[in-house]
């Protein structure tokens, strides 16, 4: 979908925080699972920094997004950092709690967290963390499996079946940020979660 994007700000403190506005979407997810590529892919540029070293983004990226023709931004997209990489320096692992607890308490205008896990590799301890921590906060989230363009056939279904069972989540919806698998799906779920006024179409 086309859309136009606007960088707000980046906050390393919930003082820093934008001023709540249009309906916000959250992506979550381990260092380095792809959660900026995934930004970047559906928006249709590179608004958030990507790169191969883990814990890129440190902070919470903020960004308005907008369609064409609409006079105010349809959402606001949040790019958090990502947690349970053991390289960055131990003082920010011990920030992130304290940081991202307060966005996920308080942010009134949450509308949905989209929790992003890798099908290539197996469900790891933290995904589970995160979804029990979003459950616990009582924020909706949409679980979204990245990077399937590394898996194919059988191994892609078992993966996406094993991320269910051990997510205990009904469904993960297959994405890739080098293809288009994925994409308008979950512009769909942003629509859905956010009340949007039109469903989302291709292209
Ligand atoms: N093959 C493949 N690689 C991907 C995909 N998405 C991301 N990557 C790669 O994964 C690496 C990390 O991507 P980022 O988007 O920076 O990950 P991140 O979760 O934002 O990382 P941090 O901000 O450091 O937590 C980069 O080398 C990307 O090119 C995907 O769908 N397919
Ligand atoms: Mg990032």
């Amino acid at each position: 979908m086309r859309v136009l994007t606007r960088f707000m700000l980046s906050a390393a403190d919930a003082r820093q925080f934008p001023a709540a506005g249009a309906p916000e979407i959250a992506f979550l997810g381990r260092s380095n699972v792809g959660k900026s590529s995934l930004i970047n892919a559906i928006v249709g540029s590179k608004i958030a920094k990507t790169s191969s070293t883990p814990g890129r983004t440190q902070t919470i990226n903020f960004f308005e997004i907008r369609r064409p023709g609409k006079p105010r931004p349809d959402w606001i997209f949040a790019d958090l950092p990502g947690y349970g990489y053991a390289r960055v320096p131990k003082e920010l692992t011990a920030e992130w709690p304290k940081f991202i607890d307060p966005y996920l308490h308080e942010r009134p205008t949450l509308a949905l967290c989209v929790s992003i896990v890798d099908v290539s590799v197996p469900p790891q301890k933290k995904d589970l963390e995160l979804l029990n921590w979003l459950r616990h906060v009582g924020r909706p989230f949409v679980v979204v499996g990245t990077k399937i363009d590394r898996v194919s056939g059988n191994q892609l279904r078992n993966n996406l079946l094993k991320l269910k069972e051990e997510l205990l989540v009904e469904e993960v919806v297959p994405f890739s940020a080098k293809g288009t698998t994925g994409h308008n799906e979950l512009w769909k779920k942003i629509f859905e979660a956010a009340g949007t006024d039109a469903p989302a179409t291709a292209g």
